[in-house]
């Protein structure tokens, strides 16, 4: 079995590849949910619904959130009527949305989003972190603000001093998926937003130790591939490279998978014992499928898989 620690583009990305190389059913990914929110009356859960459409092979590739080729009817009426939203939300990726606040009002994030994978056909199981609210708070020069408030409405243009979030507990499966793994890949995901809340949740650091672990870096140089991870890693002390990643997960980190023009390569080696390395930028399918053969080679057998499926 293999544990995904995912947000939603990077590890979404890695997934993608994944999931040529190995059985679904053998596929379980612990999502991000400290950016969830309830945005006029709407409980948005931006990674867990981007890694549920990427599974389900619906996902909006360029903008990995919402659904390829939906519509944008009442998101466009809403503007019209001089009520403009903040995301912009397609027509069935509402109605997604709507199910799931529903369910909520009935049952824990857990339960909702797993009655809602089936719904898509998707056999890899898919967790949430955690089942409580973590608050995010992104501490800038212009003051505190909330996560979309950051990344959409100012562009992620404000200097950040410091992230803050509840510490949460992690959801029912997430300690047990982590432990019965043969080994535990953490996406290319934004080390202090998407990653770093899983892990610094009571007892995940504790059951990493306990089995094989790789990585990919979402670092080339001092730069991230995309998104503000530079400014957030900078904000809580760490400098914005695969190095700095390193030191972040080097407790329990085996395998950490760089580009092979990382400057860095050097520091890494020093500190994690298995360092590979490969061209990381994911671009298609052929480039997601050979990163994970680099994260998964010689750990875990894929050989009777067929990979043109
Ligand atoms: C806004 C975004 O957060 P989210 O949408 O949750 O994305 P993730 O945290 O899952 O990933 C962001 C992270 O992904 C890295 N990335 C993107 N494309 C690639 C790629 O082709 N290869 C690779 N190794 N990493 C990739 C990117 O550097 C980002 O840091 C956010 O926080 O950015
Ligand atoms: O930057 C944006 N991110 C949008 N996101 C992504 C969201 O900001 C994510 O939280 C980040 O990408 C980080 O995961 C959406 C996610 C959804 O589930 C549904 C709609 C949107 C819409 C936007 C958007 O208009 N702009
Ligand atoms: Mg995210």
């Amino acid at each position: 079995m293999i544990t995904v620690l995912s947000g939603g583009t990077g590890g979404p990305k890695l997934i993608q590849g994944l999931k040529k190389l190995i059985k679904e059913e053998d596929l379980t990914i612990i999502v991000n949910t400290v950016e969830n929110f309830y945005y006029r009356g709407l409980y948005i859960a931006p990674d867990v619904d981007t890694v549920l459409y990427t599974l389900a092979d619906i996902v909006n590739e360029k903008t990995w959130y919402g659904r390829r080729d939906d519509t944008f009817v009442t998101h466009e009426y809403l503007k019209k009527l001089g009520c403009p939203e903040l995301l912009k939300i397609g027509d069935k990726d509402r109605a997604f949305k709507i199910q799931k606040t529903i369910l909520k009002e009935k049952y824990d994030l857990s339960k909702a989003v797993d009655i809602q994978r089936k719904i898509l056909g998707i056999k890899a199981q898919v967790l949430p972190m955690s089942n409580q609210e973590s608050n995010i708070k992104i501490i800038t020069d212009e003051g505190e603000m909330k996560f979309h408030e950051f990344l959409i409405e100012k562009n992620a243009k404000p200097n950040v001093l410091d992230v803050s979030y509840k510490n949460v507990k992690p959801a029912p499966k997430v300690i047990e998926s982590i432990e019965n793994s043969d080994i535990v890949v953490i996406g290319p995901s934004n080390p202090v937003t998407s990653i770093g809340p899983i892990i610094s949740m009571k007892g995940v650091k504790k059951a990493l130790k306990k089995v094989y672990v790789a990585a990919v870096s979402p670092f080339l140089g001092n730069k991230p591939f995309s998104g503000p991870a530079a400014k957030f890693m900078k904000a809580i002390g760490y400098e914005p490279t695969s190095y700095g990643v390193c030191l972040m997960y080097k407790d329990f980190l085996d395998r950490f998978v760089l580009d092979n023009k990382d400057i860095h390569l050097k520091k890494v080696e020093k500190i994690i014992k298995d360092v590979k390395t490969t061209n990381i930028l994911m671009r298609n399918i052929k480039d997601k499928v050979r990163v994970a053969k680099v994260v998964l080679g010689g750990i875990y057998d894929t050989d009777d898989f067929d990979t043109d499926r």
